[in-house]
């Protein structure tokens, strides 16, 4: 059995405003066996998903694109094209995406595959996010999408071609990282890029 190598020793709520911020002091056993005492911020924001909504007939796929903040402030416009996702609120992750991406993009989707389950940011962020792609058809449309007014959301639905949107990751005009990764998985699974 392997020893404990980790010990929380002290837990402090920094903010609760939104969702939950803490320092943890914590004592690490080092590889030489020395323990060594650290203080750490941990947002804790729960889980979430993420789903590409890709069409291969058509060779198009369903993004997102709306105001991120965080993204504003460090250098970009803030308006992030993005696969549809959402945190968990405590649902299943595949429950969950689906209500996302009808909410998010008008479509509802019928089959939705799992393909990771990721840290996405872990030295400072608790949240696993967890990857789905999704075939979608136009007849799965059943409304604007657009996202939760009430929650001030105001989203934009994006159908590009494939190509299109991988053109748009080289140039950087697609620079999340979720969003990224899930394209990449796309090419090299189900359609290789056109020559
Ligand atoms: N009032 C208020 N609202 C907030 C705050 N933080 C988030 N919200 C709101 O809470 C809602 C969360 O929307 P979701 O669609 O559930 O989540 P998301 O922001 O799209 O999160 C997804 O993308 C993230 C960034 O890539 C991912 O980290 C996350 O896992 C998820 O996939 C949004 O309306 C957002 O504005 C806050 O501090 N205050
Ligand atoms: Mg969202």
């Amino acid at each position: 059995m392997q020893e404990t190598r980790v010990r929380i020793d002290q837990e402090e709520l920094l903010s609760d405003n939104w969702y939950i911020l803490k320092r943890l002091t914590f004592s690490l056993r080092r590889r030489d066996g020395s323990w060594q005492s650290q203080t750490r911020e941990v947002y804790d924001r729960g889980n979430g998903a993420v789903i590409l909504l890709y069409n291969l007939r058509q060779r198009t796929v369903l993004l997102t694109r709306q105001f991120r903040i965080p993204a504003f402030v460090n250098g970009h416009d803030g308006f992030l094209i993005e696969a549809a996702a959402g945190l968990l609120d405590n649902a299943s992750p595949e429950q969950r995406i689906r209500a996302e991406a009808e909410e998010e993009t008008g479509y509802r989707i019928h089959d939705v595959k799992k393909i990771y389950d990721l840290f996405m940011s872990p030295g400072s962020v608790t949240e696993r996010l967890h990857f789905f792609i999704g075939a979608y058809e136009p007849e799965h449309k059943v409304g604007d999408g657009g996202g939760l007014a009430a929650e001030g959301e105001d989203i934009d639905v994006l159908e590009l071609g494939f190509d299109d949107a991988l053109a748009m990751m080289a140039s950087g005009e697609i620079m999340d990282g979720k969003t990224v990764l899930l394209l990449q998985y796309l090419q090299l699974h189900l359609m290789s890029a056109q020559t």
